[in-house]
């Protein structure tokens, strides 16, 4: 569905994203990591045609049907919302202060050609549909009247207004406490019909995606299956990613601590899990898994030792 072939972004002669390629099907869910400064939100933004001034991508990149480098800002602007959208990181910045949230989630429809009225309806519908609350009020507030959690949900509503095919978010959960980040993670995960997940916490790639890719300056140094990279990480950012988090990369010896398989039964007997994590002998054929308490934890198999 996205095929991105080497992709380069620069500004000037200093090239910041060097021969990046990658691809996304239909409902997969991508993770894009790497450290600050590795070329994560160039990468994204070269897909949008959001790079700033000065700053220019060459290489292939398409999704379906469209070509997204090199083409003309007057066809970009008709795919952006349409074709493929983003949520970033701030909603604050990117929602105006002065209009009512309903007006702007109707307004990315108008200007892709619905009527005012099935844009208004359609709004109702879109912020019922992200979860929140009464959205018939909430169409009627402003941005400063609802919490960053709401906030983050309407720019999920603006992005998935027009039915993209591809959703992209930029630390979308960053700036949300952590309750209400697993919800908007589990709620991103949920809607998104295809996702580029940026982010450089592991925990959150966990719960989200099912493939990631690296990225450490400027280029991808590994990508692939999610329980894959994370059970033999390769690169040395991404071994020392693991090591720092609350993931525990597989083969690490782990005390197996006896106890009982969690109620919610998402994990089949017979792993071990670190002895931090509350599902002590639980299970798991996946390797990472986010748990109740908001954490991932990897395990091992006994078999695989
Ligand atoms: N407008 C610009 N002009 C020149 N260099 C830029 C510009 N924007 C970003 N860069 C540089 O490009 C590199 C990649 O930036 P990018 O924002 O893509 O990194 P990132 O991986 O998303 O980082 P973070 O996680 O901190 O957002 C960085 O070295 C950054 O300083």
């Amino acid at each position: 569905m996205l095929s991105v072939e080497g992709l380069t972004v620069s500004a000037g002669d200093v090239e910041l994203v060097r021969d990046v390629s990658f691809g996304i099907a239909p409902g997969e869910r991508v993770g894009l990591i790497g450290e600050s400064g590795s070329g994560k939100s160039l990468t994204a933004l070269s897909l949008m045609g959001l790079l700033p001034e000065g700053v220019t991508a060459a290489g292939t990149a398409r999704l379906g049907e469209h070509d997204l480098v090199g083409v003309p800002e007057s066809r970009l602007k008709r795919l952006r919302g349409r074709e493929l959208s983003m949520v970033f990181q701030e909603p604050m910045t990117a929602l105006n202060p002065l209009m009512r949230i309903g007006a702007q989630v109707a307004e990315v429809m108008t200007l892709h050609g619905r009527s005012r009225d099935e844009a208004r309806a359609r709004a109702l519908d879109l912020l019922g549909r992200v979860r929140l609350p009464e959205p018939a009020q909430i169409a009627r507030a402003f941005p400063h009247q609802l919490s960053g959690g709401q906030r983050q949900r309407v720019m999920l509503a603006i992005a998935l207004a027009n039915d993209p095919g591809l959703l992209i978010c930029d630390e979308p959960t960053t700036a949300l406490d952590v309750t209400v980040q697993k919800q908007m993670l589990e709620l991103i995960a949920e809607v998104a019909p295809a996702l580029l997940f940026i982010t450089h916490d592991l925990a959150v790639v966990a719960s989200v995606c099912d493939r990631v890719i690296v990225m450490y300056g400027g280029r991808v140094v590994e990508s692939g299956p999610l329980r894959e990279v994370f059970a033999r990480p390769r690169h040395r950012y991404t071994q020392g990613l693991l090591a720092a988090s609350k993931l525990t990369p597989r083969g690490t010896r782990l005390p197996t601590i006896a106890g009982s398989v969690p109620a919610a039964g998402r994990f089949p007997a017979g792993c071990v899990f670190r002895n931090r994590c509350p599902h002590a002998t639980a299970t798991c054929e996946t390797v990472p898994e986010l748990t109740d308490d908001g954490h991932a934890y990897a395990c091992w198999h006994p078999a695989d030792d």
